[in-house]
């Protein structure tokens, strides 16, 4: 029997979970494990199959094939059951603008039979926790974006839920409410919470204990992030040149170098060998007439995790 902590009493399991839309396939046979207490994300490009594995989890999508559950819950069986022991809060925020943001709290609470002196006691903790305290009777809509953000959490949490799921819940918000709306998370994450986020922002990755990539409805890696950066068995090289676009254009091809990007005025190369890509490399870019700064082995992010990856897995980066 496995003693993985992810696997045992887990509060989401699924074993190839698929979802097909005629003949197209959302998600292919995904299988993982979420530990409770967990901090897990989804992290992959527009169209990778996040969202639609979270419907499935949360009960709004049937599953085509595979088995999953939920707090214990089947997700195939029990979709109705799950919908009140776990928190979930999409792009749109499912908050009503007209309403005050003490009458959006009361909704959430009657949608969850939050009442009485429960209500008043986590409604206190929403606006405390969102910073909201002085704008309680305020439209909603008239909030700044991050504030309306961390109030749809409040309202996707005000039962309290075992398992909270969040489909990329940062989108559009700047980079401080997003900081601000992560420490949140880590604190319901201490206190026992298990969190499933989906993002396609790599630094928001990093705040995660583990990490699924996604790409085209597969799994193509699971870890820690750190375990994922140090796994990643290619070499990255960091290249200081006079014109890095031209750059770009002048290294397709070249010997061991896999794949070469602009970060900014830097270039990033990803190769299958250190010593003999930093040689080709040198050589095209004296052929071009491009001044070579300095070529440095860095090391790897999660974007060049998720492209070696996805390369490895015989695919390409759908965007
Ligand atoms: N109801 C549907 N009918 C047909 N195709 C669908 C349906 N829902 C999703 N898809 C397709 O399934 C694929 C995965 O979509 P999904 O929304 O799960 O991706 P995602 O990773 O969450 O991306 P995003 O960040 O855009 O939400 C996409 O190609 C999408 O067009």
């Amino acid at each position: 029997m496995s003693t993985d902590l992810h696997t045992q009493d887990p509060a989401i399991a699924v074993e190839d979970l698929t979802r097909r839309y005629g003949a197209f396939t959302a998600v292919d046979a995904v299988s993982f494990a979420v530990a409770r207490g967990e901090v897990f994300g989804f992290l992959g490009p527009n169209g990778a199959g996040k969202t639609t594995t979270i419907k499935m989890l949360t009960g709004l999508v049937r599953p085509t094939s595979g088995r999953g559950t939920v707090a214990g819950l089947d997700v195939t069986r029990d979709g109705a059951r799950i919908k009140h022991v776990i928190g979930y809060m999409s792009q749109l925020f499912s908050l009503y603008h007209d309403l005050t943001v003490d009458e959006n709290i009361e909704f959430a609470g009657g949608l969850h039979g939050v009442t009485g002196a429960r209500l008043a006691a986590r409604r206190d903790w929403v606006l405390a926790m969102a910073g909201l305290e002085a704008e309680r009777r305020r439209p909603t809509g008239e909030l700044p974006l991050g504030w309306k953000q961390r109030l749809a959490l409040g309202c996707a949490v005000l039962h309290e839920p075992r398992v909270l799921f969040l489909d990329e819940p940062t989108s559009g918000v700047d980079p401080l409410a997003r900081r601000a709306f992560w420490d949140v998370i880590r604190e319901l994450a201490a206190a026992g919470t298990t969190v499933l986020v989906s993002t396609h922002y790599m630094e928001e990755a990093e705040y995660c204990g583990r990490l699924a990539l996604m790409n085209r409805g597969r799994l193509v890696a699971l870890g820690t992030p750190a375990g994922l950066r140090d796994a990643m068995p290619e070499p990255v090289l960091r290249v200081a040149v006079s014109d890095a676009p031209r750059a770009v254009a002048a290294l397709a091809g070249a010997e061991g170098v896999l794949e070469a990007s602009l970060f900014g005025r830097v270039l990033r190369v990803v190769a299958a060998d250190a010593v003999s890509a930093t040689r080709a490399i040198r050589t095209r870019l004296e052929g071009a007439g491009i001044v070579c700064h300095g070529v440095e082995r860095v090391p790897s992010s999660l974007e060049d995790v998720f492209v070696s990856r996805v390369r490895s897995a015989g695919g390409a980066v759908i965007s």
